[in-house]
């Protein structure tokens, strides 16, 4: 079960619009082919609501109702009614799951709160839903409280529940722990459907969950990145992974292949950036840095694990810099189809080295420049050149641009505006293209950093990703002011394309 859209949400500074959630359940389900997802709390807001009604009127005219679920609290049927309102037909009921919890939150006997919980479930049941039990901080029980969630659970046992699910709500199980409560459970109740809910507060999420699935645990709770409350619960796609490669007996019905593309959707909707060494989903994980593991690469597949980039619709790269070394050079040549004599390859090598001391990020993308520059005689072509331009910014006015370029030899000058001054600048830009016949690649992104190690006057760089024909480009221009510096990417991408 994905709770990407319920737990996932309750990251800090996250919130989904009904439209975005619409679109993450869709690809969940249809794409990704998880079994369920669990898409709000019930009586959140308005805004909620609209947002499990568009879900809801979409799941249902596509026969999926079922696989749709929200969580609701004991509240004397206010929940279940709001759900029922917003088309629901599952939820996951909130109870206590240890004695701590109903003690000091509750304020409740163990007595006063099975027969609220039977209430509400009898409730839900009579309305036509469909009913799945959370026991909240179930972890903490079993490690402090287990008699009263043995009698709990002897009692939910009893009642026309679906699934039981057992949060480890702070996170603060161990693998061992997993197994021996799971697998105590499993062995005591044989004819329930336990679902195990991990969160990653020790960065425990993924060996927890599985270890859950190795002791006998039906169903997991996942969410695309590992996002959730605190540190997160356990990542949809390392659990996958691991599942598929470690415990191949269990039948896992997620596309490996749309887990990447997922993820990055999520991350733009949710704002919430994937760190570059994710596993699976991450920019770094399938780049291969020291230059003896791409040695290895094309010496039978030395450094080989099943964990290969193209089970999940990624790509192996070879990062440049000082560690890359010879291997991960040649690599990069040969997808960017260039050949360079042995004397040549040692020249580059050696100024990537001596980039990569100073510092230097450099990309794959560089390496025409690097070995134009090297070499001294262009490998690489400056078909286009920006000759001249003046730039300016004032109060009130537009900022504008007149620009003077030449493209294989043939020079061009063009005045334009823009909402800033490299907007201005791409708009001159865009005019001489249009008209030459040409269009320029779409700007994905644009990211300003000062290179790592820089003090306050250190140089800018602009890191601008471009879509051109299908294919991602990226550039980036170095220096002391941010235009100038977009300017030089800009530059770059011009004769890359
Ligand atoms: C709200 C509950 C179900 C939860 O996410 C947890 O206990 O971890």
């Amino acid at each position: 079960m994905d709770t990407t859209l319920r737990d996932g949400e309750q990251t800090s500074g996250v919130s989904f619009s009904a439209s975005e959630k619409l679109t993450i359940a869709q690809l969940l389900l249809t794409e990704l082919k998880v079994d369920r997802i669990e898409i709000a709390s019930a009586r959140v807001s308005e805004g909620e609501f609209q947002a499990v009604k568009k879900i809801t009127e979409w799941a249902s005219k596509n026969g999926l109702l079922d696989k749709v679920e929200v969580l609701t609290f004991v509240d004397g049927g206010t929940s279940v009614n709001w759900m029922l309102d917003a088309g629901a037909k599952v939820m996951n009921l909130l109870t206590k799951g240890s004695l701590n919890h109903l003690t000091f939150q509750l304020k409740k006997t163990p007595e006063q709160h099975f027969s609220e919980v039977e209430a509400t479930i009898r409730l839900a049941i009579s309305k036509g839903l469909k009913v799945n039990v959370y026991l909240e901080d179930w972890s903490n029980g079993m490690r402090n409280s287990k008699d009263y969630v043995i009698s709990y659970l002897d009692f939910l046992s009893q009642l026309p529940v679906d699934r039981i699910l057992l949060p480890d709500t702070l996170g603060i199980l161990i693998p061992s722990e997993v197994a021996s409560f799971i697998s105590e459970l499993v062995t005591r109740y044989p004819h329930v459907h336990f679902d195990f809910h991990a969160h990653n507060d020790y960065d425990l999420g993924t060996a927890n969950a599985l270890e859950a699935v190795r002791n006998g645990v039906h169903g997991l709770h996942l969410t695309v990145n590992g996002m959730g409350e605190r540190a997160g619960n356990a990542p949809l796609a390392s659990v996958i992974a691991v599942i598929n490669d470690y415990q191949k007996e269990v039948e896992v019905s997620v596309e490996e292949k749309s887990l990447y593309s997922v993820s990055k959707l999520v991350e733009t909707f949710s704002g919430f950036r994937i760190p570059a060494n994710k596993p699976v989903v991450g920019e770094n994980v399938f780049t291969q840095t020291a230059g003896i593991h791409a040695d290895g690469d094309k010496k039978n597949n030395l450094y080989h694990n099943d964990l290969m980039p193209e089970r999940f619709g990624r790509e192996r790269k070879y990062a440049l810099g000082k560690t890359s070394g010879k291997a991960n050079i040649e690599n990069n040549l040969l997808q960017l189809g260039i050949q360079l004599s042995d004397e040549d390859l040692k020249k580059v090598t050696q100024r990537i080295i001596e980039l990569g001391d100073r510092k230097e990020v450099v990309t794959p993308n560089d390496l025409p420049y690097i070995i134009s520059d090297v070499l001294d005689s262009s490998t690489i072509e400056e078909r286009v050149q920006v000759l001249n331009y003046v730039l300016t910014h004032s109060k009130e006015l537009r900022p504008s641009v007149t620009l003077k370029i030449s493209i294989d030899g043939k020079v061009y000058e063009e005045h334009a505006q823009g909402d800033g001054q490299y907007d201005a600048f791409v708009n001159a830009l865009e005019i001489i293209f249009q008209k030459n016949g040409k269009k320029l690649p779409q700007l994905k992104d644009y990211a300003v950093r000062i290179p790592p190690g820089g003090d306050s006057d250190a140089l800018c760089e602009t890191i601008i990703t471009w879509s051109h024909q299908g294919k991602e480009l990226i550039t980036r221009g170095l220096d002391c002011d941010q235009t100038v510096s977009a300017i030089k990417a800009t530059q770059k991408m011009l004769n890359l394309i």
